[in-house]
């Protein structure tokens, strides 16, 4: 996957909306990994999230630092097993926050939007072949800082919209093992997704079947 012609590009897929291929080594992939297998333990371990319409997410989640569920954040696992959120190790913090620097430089717009020296949520979601997650907008948080979102594993198509509708227009970018996308400023509550996962894409020397996307959040609450 990673031996093509043409090495991928960084890119900015919309205003304040980074791609950056192959961010984290294969190393860094198998520790987190490694970490995410831990946190998927119970109690407090990866749950399936069950939506107020009836239906359920199938991408299967665990949170570090807040408790995400739909639509908020709590300090226990409100609509799980009831126990007490595990912590957000303060090296994930700063891996975010080295994303952040990497993603936007100096130049691009959203560099300076919000503060994201604070990361204190990580929502890991856990993606099987057939898992999808629908468009919607990361905007439960109370801060303007960029979301940083790392893969890991199997590829998928990301798709990033706009910050008015759920559909079009929107741009496709595959995120594969490894990759960071950071979305901050003007792009910081456009809409996004995971319509389809490439199963069977993860590298091989990870032992992964399927996908993780790690995201790191601000999230602006006391
Ligand atoms: O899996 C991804 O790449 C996106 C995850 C996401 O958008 C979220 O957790 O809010
Ligand atoms: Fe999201």
């Amino acid at each position: 996957m990673t031996d093509e012609l043409f090495p991928r590009e960084r890119g900015e897929v919309a205003p304040g909306a980074v791609h950056v291929p192959g961010w984290l080594g294969i190393d860094r992939q198998r520790e987190l990994l490694a970490a995410c297998r831990e946190w998927a333990r119970p109690p407090a371990g990866l749950r399936t999230v069950h939506l107020p319409g009836g239906g359920t997410m199938t991408a299967r989640q665990v949170c570090l630092g807040r408790h995400w569920y739909p639509y908020g954040y709590a300090r226990t696992v409100v609509d799980g097993d009831g126990a007490p959120v595990k912590p957000m190790p303060g090296w994930l913090a700063e891996l975010g926050r080295a994303a952040v620097r990497d993603a936007y430089g100096e130049a691009v717009a959203g560099a300076d939007a919000g503060d994201s020296s604070a990361f204190d949520i990580a929502l890991v979601n856990y993606y099987d072949a057939d898992a999808r997650m629908g468009m919607h907008r990361d905007s439960d948080e109370k801060s303007g800082a960029p979301v940083v979102s790392l893969s890991i594993g199997d590829a998928c198509v990301f798709r990033f919209g706009n910050t008015e509708t759920r559909s079009r227009p929107y741009t496709d970018v595959e995120l594969r093992s490894g990759d960071l996308m950071v979305f901050g400023g003007p792009s910081r509550l456009a809409y996004h997704g995971v319509p389809r996962i490439h199963a069977g894409t993860a590298p091989s020397e990870l032992g992964l079947t399927g996908r993780l996307n790690i995201t790191l959040r601000v999230s602006g609450l006391d």
